[in-house]
Order: structure tokens, then C-alpha cells, then sequence
């Protein structure tokens, strides 16, 4: 599985919530994997798919669009599909049919709140899931899960083996070489951490601050 990382290998890094072409290019510099964009009309990060499909053409084929949604319809799903999404990441509920007839790699995202939910997603078996995204309690809300309750919990993904492990939810350019330290993932994944300080728009600098930290870790 192409996610996955061989155990010396720097995680993979993908900057999700990008909203504008300029985002694009900040990502093609810093040599990033995933590029994540959120349909969500909630999130200040949404974008239609006419803006998406503008910014993917701007980012270096090596990098994998990630469209992420909240308990989507089939038809959403093929939506991105058809405007050249990668791969599908899912929060809330996944349906069934998604599953079934999604023709795309899917990232199932679980936001841990009780510290009790990543073990309860029967789901997570499934071979189209290829990825599991273990995030902060809030979609994009730029806080950690408790990393210290939840350590000896996660490392029960052995029995995901196949999967990517995917460390969200809060991460920074101070906190990320600790994530990898305690979780090993296999990609990490930042959006309000590398924001500009008035949370509006990615910042090139707290980008290629990021990206060096996860470069850097022994
Ligand atoms: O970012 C959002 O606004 C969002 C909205 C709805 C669903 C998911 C969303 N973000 C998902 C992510 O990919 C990760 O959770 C994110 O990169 C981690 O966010 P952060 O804690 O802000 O670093």
C-alpha cells in the first residue's frame, strides 16, 4: 500500500484546508504528499468544486488531492471523483453504498472525544478503506486529542496493518516531532497550524517551518 511507510522513513505530510492557488504553489515548493480540501459549507476552508478543481491543476502531479466531507451522499463523493480527486476522506457517517460503489482509496476519519471511539469502527476492515485519520475532537479545530490517554490505545492499529495511520488534529511546527515520537504515523496531517495568525488563508512560512520539522526528526 503506498501509504504506507517503512519504518525509517520520514511520515508523509499533508496540509489540508487549501482554498486558493497561491495555497497551491506554497505546497508544490515545500514537497509535500496530500493536498487536502474540505467540502463543508460549515468550515470557514470550503470550497465548491469548481474552486477545487481550478487549484488542482496548479498543484505537482506528485501530489495527491485529498477531498475531505462530513457524512456525504454518493453523489458528492462522485462529484469529486469526477473533478480529480485521489482519495476520499470521510468524517461522521459513512454510508454503505459509499463503500460499495466509491471507485476512489478512502480515508476514514474518526474524531476522537472520549478517547473510547477509534476502537468501535467496524467499518475500518473494509479493503477500500486504505487509510484511517485519527483527528482532534473538532473538524479542522486545531487542538490535540489526549495524546497521553490515547498512546497505548492507538498502538492497537497493528491490527490495521494495511492501513495508513494518519495523526491529525492540532499539530503544529512544535508539537509535531512529539506526535511522531509517541504514534509513528504514517502521514501527518496540519491545517490551522500552518495558518496565518488571524486563522484566514495558509501561511508559506509556517509551511515550510512544518515541513522541515517532520524532515528533521530522528
Ligand atoms: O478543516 C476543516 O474545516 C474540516 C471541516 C470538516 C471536516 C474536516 C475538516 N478538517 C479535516 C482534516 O483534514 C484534519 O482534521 C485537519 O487537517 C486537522 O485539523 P487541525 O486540527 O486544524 O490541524
Amino acid at each position: 500500500m503506498e501509504q504506507k511507510r517503512a519504518a525509517k522513513e520520514k511520515p508523509g505530510i499533508k496540509i489540508c484546508g487549501i482554498t486558493t492557488p497561491e495555497e497551491a504553489v506554497y505546497l508544490n515548493e515545500a514537497g509535500v504528499s496530500y493536498a487536502g480540501f474540505v467540502f463543508f459549507p460549515k468550515s470557514k476552508r470550503n470550497v465548491t468544486y469548481e474552486q477545487a478543481e481550478k487549484i488542482f491543476s496548479g498543484l505537482d502531479p506528485s501530489i495527491k488531492k485529498v477531498t475531505v466531507f462530513v457524512s456525504p451522499t454518493l453523489a458528492e463523493i462522485q462529484s469529486a471523483e469526477e473533478i480529480g480527486a485521489d482519495i476520499l476522506q470521510i468524517h461522521g457517517t459513512l454510508a454503505q453504498e459509499i463503500i460499495k460503489k466509491s471507485r476512489h482509496p478512502i480515508w476514514r476519519a474518526v474524531n476522537i472525544k472520549s478517547g473510547t471511539e477509534f476502537l468501535e469502527k467496524e467499518e475500518l476492515f473494509y479493503d477500500n478503506i486504505t487509510g484511517i485519520v485519527v483527528d482532534g475532537a473538532q473538524y479542522g479545530g486545531g487542538k490535540t486529542f489526549d495524546w497521553s490517554a490515547n498512546g497505548a490505545r492507538l498502538s492497537v492499529r497493528e491490527q490495521f496493518a494495511d492501513k495508513a495511520f494518519i495523526l491529525a488534529g492540532g499539530l503544529n511546527s512544535e508539537n509535531v516531532q512529539t506526535g511522531i515520537s509517541i504514534f509513528a504515523p504514517d502521514i501527518v496531517d496540519v491545517s490551522s497550524g500552518v495558518e496565518n495568525d488571524n486563522g484566514i488563508g495558509k501561511n508559506r512560512d509556517k509551511i515550510m517551518e512544518f515541513v522541515r520539522k517532520v524532515k528533521e526528526h530522528e
